[in-house]
């Protein structure tokens, strides 16, 4: 099976794109006019998928909106169909665990095309994701949330901080080529760092829309050798709550307006 990031690569290329569409299907936010389909969070995507997919490099759902039962048959129905339109998904899960219990978190990547992973438990909790090399695998290095700073800047004895030292292992983790760093739009300096630090690791870039991150910096140090997703998930797929309550197709156009706008904004950058 040909690698994530080659597939991505190709998919980059034929839309032109490197936005990653959030699918963060939250329930207390899908409209009124869908709540009484079977599964409205499926019902929401597939609309989404259908307004966004041409300026889609990835599809990106959470899945902290999909964790009961009902949420993942939503979520299983939302990759094949996401998948029926050429588009990899890669699911914001964030785990990682003893290597027992990571080998039953890695099958998630069967069905998911790539996959975020927690650094904080070491090598071996990675391992079960890492020996996966068709998928994609994003080790979270410098979040974009206001405390990322907490643990994440924490100088070392060498006086190196943290997400450099995890920078570099995932680096070194790197053995299939299917390692790539999830670094905050909202860390533009530390972007800057981590670009010359590991030239060669794509980055997924969530943090532009909703949490005001740095567009330009997302693109200049996000890609590598072209490579690399910008997320945004909130400033999509909720864009069209001002649109008339009882007009879907201008909610899901605004969407659709919204991925546009965000590829054209990333591609003046690229
Ligand atoms: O550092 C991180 C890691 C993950 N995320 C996730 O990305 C999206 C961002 O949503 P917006 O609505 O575009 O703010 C969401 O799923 C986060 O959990 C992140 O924001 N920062």
């Amino acid at each position: 099976m040909t690698a994530f990031f080659d597939r991505l690569s190709e998919r980059i290329d034929r839309v032109d794109s490197v936005v990653s569409v959030g699918l963060d299907a939250d329930p207390d936010r899908i409209p009124d006019f869908l709540a009484d389909r079977d599964l409205p969070r499926w019902a929401f995507n597939r609309r989404i998928i259908d307004a966004t997919h041409e300026h889609a490099a990835c599809y990106k759902p959470n899945a902290a909106f999909y964790e009961d039962a009902d949420g993942w048959r939503a979520l299983r129905e939302t990759v094949a169909y996401a998948h029926g339109k050429d588009v990899p998904v890669l699911l914001d899960a964030k785990r990682a665990d003893i290597g027992n219990t990571s080998r039953r978190y890695a099958d998630l990547l069967d069905v998911a095309d790539a996959i975020t992973v927690n650094p904080y438990m070491g090598r071996d909790s990675l391992d079960p994701f890492l020996s996966r090399a068709d998928a994609g695998v994003f080790v979270l290095c410098r979040t974009s949330n206001p405390g990322g700073a907490d643990l994440q800047d924490l100088e070392l004895a060498a006086g190196e901080p943290l997400y450099r030292r995890v920078a570099a292992l995932a680096d070194l983790w790197n053995e299939h080529g299917n390692v790539g760093l999830v670094v905050g739009a909202t860390a533009p300096a530390e972007l800057e760092t981590l670009r010359a630090e590991v030239p060669d690791l794509p980055f997924l870039v969530p943090g532009v829309g909703a949490q005001g991150g740095d567009v330009e910096a997302a693109v200049e140090y996000g890609l590598a050798d072209g490579v690399g997703l910008v997320n945004s998930s909130r400033g999509i797929i909720f864009s069209g709550e001002d649109a008339p309550r009882d007009d879907p197709d201008a909610y899901f156009g605004a969407a659709g307006e919204a991925a546009k706008r965000l590829k054209g904004r990333l591609n003046r950058h690229r």
